[in-house]
């Protein structure tokens, strides 16, 4: 776009999110290893007379325009760390389904925050954006990161992970979304008076991203919010196994949900994911991304 800047930035799976007990700020400690993802959203800068946020695609009506968007509050961070004004019109070319666990918010967040830094030419350092990323959500430093890494603390600790090879994913989008705060409340809710152990990674899921091997990475993932979802939308349950049915290596919620994600062996078995979920009518749409794949790219 003429005068503007635009970057691309992916969605994220999480092949293990491990949840230790509610904190006292409300948050949980996680061991929460991402797997950025090839499903992107695209955020374009341009200067403007004041801040605005338009946005297209399928879900755009369910994406807030106002104060609220996770890229004007980022572009706001920003603009008000170096003493600017934040007058910019942000585009968001949304690809990313919303709600769906999948990141498309803090996505938008991280891509806002970059775009802005090069056209302002602020000459941030990658920390201080990574500090006002973890301000902004637990997820949004990933999103800038990305590849793949372990989240620590609320998520927001990123150690970057060696990846020995490409994982195939097919994504099954769910009508409708489910809101991260009211899954971690079912969490709670499901764990009340059980001792939650200390969040841990888990070495064999760490050993197979490493040396690339689908098989492994099958046996290793979990995620510890799943049952939460599951108790908050059951149909869930049978679009798992419907993805198993076809053919699926492994098939789990993606984060908080209700987005399901199915690891595959390649690109044909993926087809025939899709194929199976699409006939069961257990999803809104199936989509195939590789990972891991890298962060917020200026274009
Ligand atoms: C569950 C995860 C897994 O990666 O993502 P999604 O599946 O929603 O995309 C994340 O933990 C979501 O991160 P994010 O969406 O950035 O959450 P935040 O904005 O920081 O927090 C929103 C709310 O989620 C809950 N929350 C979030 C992170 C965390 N470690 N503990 C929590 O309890 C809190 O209720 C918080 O008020
Ligand atoms: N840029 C944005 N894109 C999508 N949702 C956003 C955005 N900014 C704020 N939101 C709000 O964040 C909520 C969570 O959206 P999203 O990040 O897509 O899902 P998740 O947290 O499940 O990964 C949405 O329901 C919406 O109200």
């Amino acid at each position: 776009m003429p005068g503007g800047v635009t970057v691309r930035v992916p969605a994220k799976v999480n092949v293990q999110l491990a949840v230790g007990g509610a904190r006292a700020d409300g948050f949980h400690d996680l061991a929460n290893v991402f797997l950025a993802v090839g499903l992107y959203d695209e955020v374009t800068v341009t200067p403007a007379d004041a801040l605005r946020v338009t946005c297209e695609g399928p879900d755009a009506d369910q994406v807030p325009l106002d104060r609220t968007n996770l890229a004007a509050r980022a572009v706001e961070k920003l603009a008000a760390r170096y003493g600017r004004r934040a007058d910019v019109h942000i585009h968001i070319a949304k690809d990313i389904p919303v709600a769906g666990g999948m990141a498309g918010g803090s996505a938008d967040g991280a891509g806002a925050l970059v775009a802005c830094d090069a056209l302002w030419g602020t000459g941030a350092s990658r920390d201080e954006l990574l500090e006002i990323c973890a301000e902004l959500g637990s997820d949004v430093p990933f999103s800038l990161v990305g590849g793949a890494a372990l989240g620590t603390g609320r998520g927001e600790k990123l150690r970057v992970l060696e990846v020995g090879g490409t994982f195939h994913w097919v994504f099954a989008v769910a009508d409708g979304g489910l809101s991260t705060p009211a899954v971690y409340g079912e969490f709670d809710r499901l764990h009340a008076g059980v001792a939650v152990p200390e969040p841990v990674a888990s070495g064999a899921l760490l050993e197979a991203l490493a040396s690339g091997d689908a098989l492994a990475l099958a046996g290793a993932v979990s995620n510890d919010l799943q049952g939460a979802a599951l108790s908050l939308r059951p149909s869930l349950e049978s679009t798992l196994t419907a993805g198993v049915e076809g053919g699926a290596l492994a098939a789990i919620v993606s984060g908080s949900g209700p987005t399901t994600a199915f690891l595959v062996s390649d690109g044909e078995s993926a087809g025939k994911v899709v194929e199976a979920l699409l006939a069961s009518g257990v999803c809104r749409a199936a989509r195939v991304a590789v990972g891991p794949v890298p962060g917020a790219v200026v274009l």
